[in-house]
């Protein structure tokens, strides 16, 4: 479950970022966080990885205390939680395939291990005959398909995705997130923050609704609500 608690976020220049969310997710569950730029949703996301911390308040991550976490507990956190980016975040010099195992090989996983289960998400996101390839080989769709097997190669409790089909034409963000119902339907948590409204209104989930900082909206397979 991730839970916060009066979360508040200043950034070091001034600007308040979050002021004063509260919010509980539960283990399973699929919600889109939406709202007009600026409005808060990357912050709210990077809090819930610790890639920021809160400047007030609490966040428990499966049962980590996020603001209370040592710097050396990070990597235990981001262990279970798999971050998908709008632009990819593949290192450019490493394989399809090295991407995803590097992720594994972090974590003292045995060769035999890596190679199946690099070879197991692979092949769920249908991509394991592009394995030897380089990232700048790949399309757009492609090099995201391989950012979300990344992403699930430790099986993860949570996965994060931050305007996952910003760069994606429409046909292959509907592929991108059929994945996303694919790892959903397994028991992942999903938390997407998106502007993609068609995605939103079609395939209904929670939507939380971020404005100034403030959640505003919280429903139960709600819409995108804001006009085109
Ligand atoms: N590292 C940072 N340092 C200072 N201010 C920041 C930082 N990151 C974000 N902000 C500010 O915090 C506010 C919220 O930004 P955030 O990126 O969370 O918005 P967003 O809702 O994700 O926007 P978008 O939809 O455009 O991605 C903005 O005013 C932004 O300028």
């Amino acid at each position: 479950m991730i839970q916060l608690k009066n979360v508040y976020k200043k950034y070091p220049n001034g600007i308040v970022s979050l002021n004063g969310v509260n919010l509980e997710i539960n283990q399973g569950e699929f919600v889109y966080v939406v709202g007009p730029s600026g409005a808060g949703k990357s912050t709210f996301i990077k809090m819930i990885y610790r890639e920021e911390k809160p400047s007030a308040g609490q966040i428990m991550v499966n049962g980590l205390s996020l603001a209370k976490l040592k710097s050396k507990r990070v990597p235990y956190l981001r262990r279970q939680i798999g971050v998908v980016f709008q632009d990819f975040k593949l290192l450019p010099r490493l394989t399809v395939y090295e991407n995803i195992a590097f992720a594994l090989e972090v974590i003292e996983t045995s060769p035999a291990a890596i190679r199946r289960r690099v070879m197991e998400v692979l092949q769920m996101v249908g991509l394991e005959h592009k394995a030897k390839m380089l990232p700048a080989e790949l399309s757009g769709g492609e090099q995201q398909r391989i950012a979300i097997a990344r992403s699930i190669v430790n099986i993860p409790k949570v996965v994060i995705a931050d305007e996952p089909t910003g760069n994606l034409d429409p046909d292959t963000s509907w592929e991108i997130m059929r994945l996303f119902e694919q790892i959903n339907a397994r028991g992942t948590t999903i938390i997407m923050a998106t502007h993609n409204r068609e995605v939103v209104n079609a395939i209904r989930h929670r939507v939380i609704a971020i404005e100034d900082g403030l959640v505003v909206r919280d429903v139960a397979g709600g819409d995108y609500g804001y006009e085109a």
